[in-house]
């Protein structure tokens, strides 16, 4: 690299920074690269040599911090402010009807249900201080979690810092694609290793590494579906808070559909149970909410589940004869 002064170096890692993070968001949030690997590569090496000559320029969105590279004694303990429900899980359809009537005897009117995919991996929680990624953690029993936030930061579609300087907390899925899970058991069997029975096995042995360069290897993904701490926004629905989480730069899953009747919630779980296998991803089922949140107030919680949202769980898949 050409010789560089502090200031010529302090302008040119904050520009590659910009621009690596944002080709990133476009290959691992929007799954829609607009640079080939080798244009990423050539940038992400000149930021290397800049903070290898200048490391006081390295910042924590840089994304040279996402290699991972230290090895973690243990996870410390994360209580969470805002507990991490559970759902009420549903098996037929006469119990998804039943979901709903008690619901609109509840509210006294029918109401509107945002349907989402129910991923099949570790759920998290990742908070934020003025935009920038303070915290990740596992759910634990939904109190108390542990604290991965240096294996997460090695997770590409976690956003390091937000399209705007907000403090809010956000929960979703950190989840292994079925390509990468067959690939990585193809490996683990070359190399004699025990495989992972499923792709949610894998991402939880992936993330409870203490080695965070072995988590930045294993290709995890998310998808973020609860606003927790709201912070300055005012979503009115689930639906509307979706579509925020996308504009903050999180990753959201692109099925989540607003139904207005019970009927058409079940068109939609049929759907998804008939063509889940063309999903780059394992799902086993579909979250029914209550899509608009003065409804979600008003039904409030039972001792550990929202009366205001069900699981509808796939039955298992038949074994594969
Ligand atoms: N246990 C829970 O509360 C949830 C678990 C999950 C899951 N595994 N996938 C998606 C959602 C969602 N879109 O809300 C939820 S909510």
């Amino acid at each position: 690299m050409e010789p560089i002064t502090f200031q010529a170096a302090e302008k040119r890692s904050a520009e590659l920074r910009d621009e690596l993070n944002q080709y990133a968001h476009e290959y691992y949030v929007q799954d829609q690269p607009s640079v080939e690997d080798f244009v990423y590569d050539k940038k992400y090496q000149e930021l290397v040599e800049i903070e290898t000559e200048y490391p006081d320029l390295i910042t924590p969105e840089s994304p040279t911090q996402r290699v991972g590279g230290i090895v973690l004694e243990g996870f410390e303990k994360v209580v969470h402010d805002i507990p991490l429900y559970s759902l009420n899980d549903v098996f037929s359809k006469e119990e998804l009807i039943a979901f709903d009537e008690r619901v609109k005897k509840a509210v006294g009117h029918p109401v509107s249900y945002c349907c989402e995919l129910k991923i099949d991996g570790l759920s998290i929680s990742l908070k934020y201080e003025q935009g920038v990624f303070v915290q990740g953690a596992t759910r634990g029993d939904g109190t108390v979690g542990e604290n991965i936030t240096e294996n997460l930061k090695t997770v590409k579609s976690i956003p390091l810092r937000l399209k705007e300087p907000l403090s809010i907390e956000v929960r979703g899925e950190c989840y292994m694609p079925k390509a990468s899970f067959v690939k990585l058991n193809k490996q683990r069997e070359e190399d004699g290793k025990e495989v992972f029975a499923n792709p949610r096995n894998a991402a939880a042995g992936s993330l409870r590494q203490l080695d965070t360069r072995v988590a930045a290897k294993r290709n995890l993904s998310t998808f973020l579906y609860t606003l927790a701490d709201f912070g300055p926004l005012e979503s009115t629905t689930q639906d509307h808070a979706l579509n925020e989480m996308s504009r903050l730069g999180f990753r959201t899953n692109p099925e989540h559909r607003v139904c207005e009747t019970i009927d058409e919630v079940w068109e939609y779980i049929e759907n998804f149970h008939e063509t889940r296998d063309e999903l780059s991803y394992e799902i086993d089922g579909i979250v029914i909410k209550v899509n608009e949140f003065d409804l979600q107030d008003e039904l409030g919680f039972t001792v550990k589940a929202p009366r205001w949202a069900t699981a509808y769980k796939f039955p298992p898949e038949e074994a594969q004869t």
